[in-house]
């Protein structure tokens, strides 16, 4: 196909669906030394043209939910919260309040673990990203990343479809009912100190993800014998409003890309990874960013993380925060509906950037 016919497909096709490819579990247990060329990226492919940060003084901002909730430290804390979201557009959070982290992940593995035939039980379907499979594959020539994973709408409730949930292990749906409940809440609490970080007030934003939308994608990372040849999951920035991700691995594979350099986040047990996603830079204007981020593999070790997509009420619009736009701010993002931002982005050029294409 040439590159034209390519771009013509490329334009015509939602991204809202996703072809069958090979699961990569099952490549990683073949034993070969060699990857297939499907996934393989140093061969010009320019996403793998920026390197790992060399500065062992780069790290991750981490914030201290204790500290945010007591009086005395909430002051500082927030400040080291709004440089976080400023800076970085992520950080890692301890002693918040989610305690089903890991029976969720013991719930992932074991579904991982399962021979292939039972996990296709609730494989994606043509037109479909939800399910077991692989996300945004719209061409036979698209490269592949090193990872199989397990996509599902899980609030509010209308939206979930059952026939994709898991039945095995058995208590794998009424652990995720749990997790992405309490995701909901943890969801809420941060964009609620978030946005006393950037001095608004107004209750607004934190609010509308009480009515909001929650999706969760499990991902699995096998073991790869080149994988200094493959990514994980190619770099992007979420189009969500914010990211809440637990990594249960123990080495670092997502990586945030500041100042032109990729940066590790190295694992804390038990803590969450939170990203600024690109709703919640069009409602702070662009003060805070969506950062993009990328998955790497280990030759050796499979990584499991679980990464809670949660967006505002369909209710809200997304739209720069009117009270940022004062004494000579400008406007930076459109004033989108719901539905609108969504078709965008669903109707988006995969060679373009999705967030310059909403700027004004
Ligand atoms: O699993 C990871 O480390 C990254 C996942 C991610 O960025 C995503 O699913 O959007
Ligand atoms: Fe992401």
């Amino acid at each position: 196909m040439s590159k034209l016919e390519q771009n013509l497909t490329m334009e015509s096709k939602t991204l809202e669906s996703s072809l069958s490819v090979p699961s990569v579990q099952e490549l990683s247990l073949k034993s070969s030394q060699k990857v297939p060329q499907r996934y393989i990226r140093d061969d010009g492919d320019d996403v793998f043209s920026t390197f790992p940060s060399s500065d062992p003084s780069l790290t991750i901002p981490l914030i201290d939910k204790a500290k945010l909730v007591n009086a005395d430290t909430q002051q500082d804390e927030l400040h080291k919260l709004h440089l976080a979201c400023k800076n970085w557009g992520v950080f890692q959070i301890v002693n918040h309040g989610v305690s089903s982290l890991k029976n969720m992940g013991n719930q992932v593995k074991r579904f991982f673990d399962l021979p292939l035939h039972e996990k296709k039980r609730w494989a994606q379907k043509p037109g479909s990203l939800e399910g077991y499979g692989q996300a945004f594959v719209t061409s036979e020539e698209q490269k592949l990343d090193w990872n199989d994973m397990i996509f599902l709408k899980s609030l509010p409730i209308q939206n979930r479809k059952l026939d994709l949930w898991p039945q095995n292990p058995p208590e794998f749906r009424e652990t995720l009912e749990k997790y992405s409940e309490e995701m909901r809440e943890e969801a809420i609490s941060i964009m609620s100190f978030v946005t006393l970080a950037l001095g608004l007030t107004d209750t607004k934003i934190s609010e509308s993800f009480s009515e909001g939308l929650y999706d969760i994608r499990m991902n699995c990372y096998p073991p790869c014998p080149e994988p200094e040849r493959v990514l994980g999951i190619i770099p992007h920035a979420d189009n969500s409003g914010i990211t809440l991700l637990v990594d249960f691995g123990d080495f670092p594979g997502l990586q945030f890309l500041k100042d032109g350099k990729w940066v590790g986040v190295q694992p804390i047990e038990g803590a969450i990874v939170a990203n600024i996603g690109h709703i919640i830079e069009v409602m702070t204007n662009g003060i805070y960013k969506a950062p993009e981020h990328r998955a790497v593999v280990n030759k050796m070790k499979e990584r499991l993380t679980i990464v809670t997509f949660c967006y505002p009420s369909p209710s809200m619009d997304i739209a720069p925060a009117k009270k940022l736009i004062v004494e000579g701010n400008q406007q930076v993002y459109k004033n989108m509906t719901h539905a609108e931002y969504f078709d965008r982005f669903f109707n988006r050029k995969l060679d373009e950037s999705f967030i310059d294409s909403i700027r004004l």
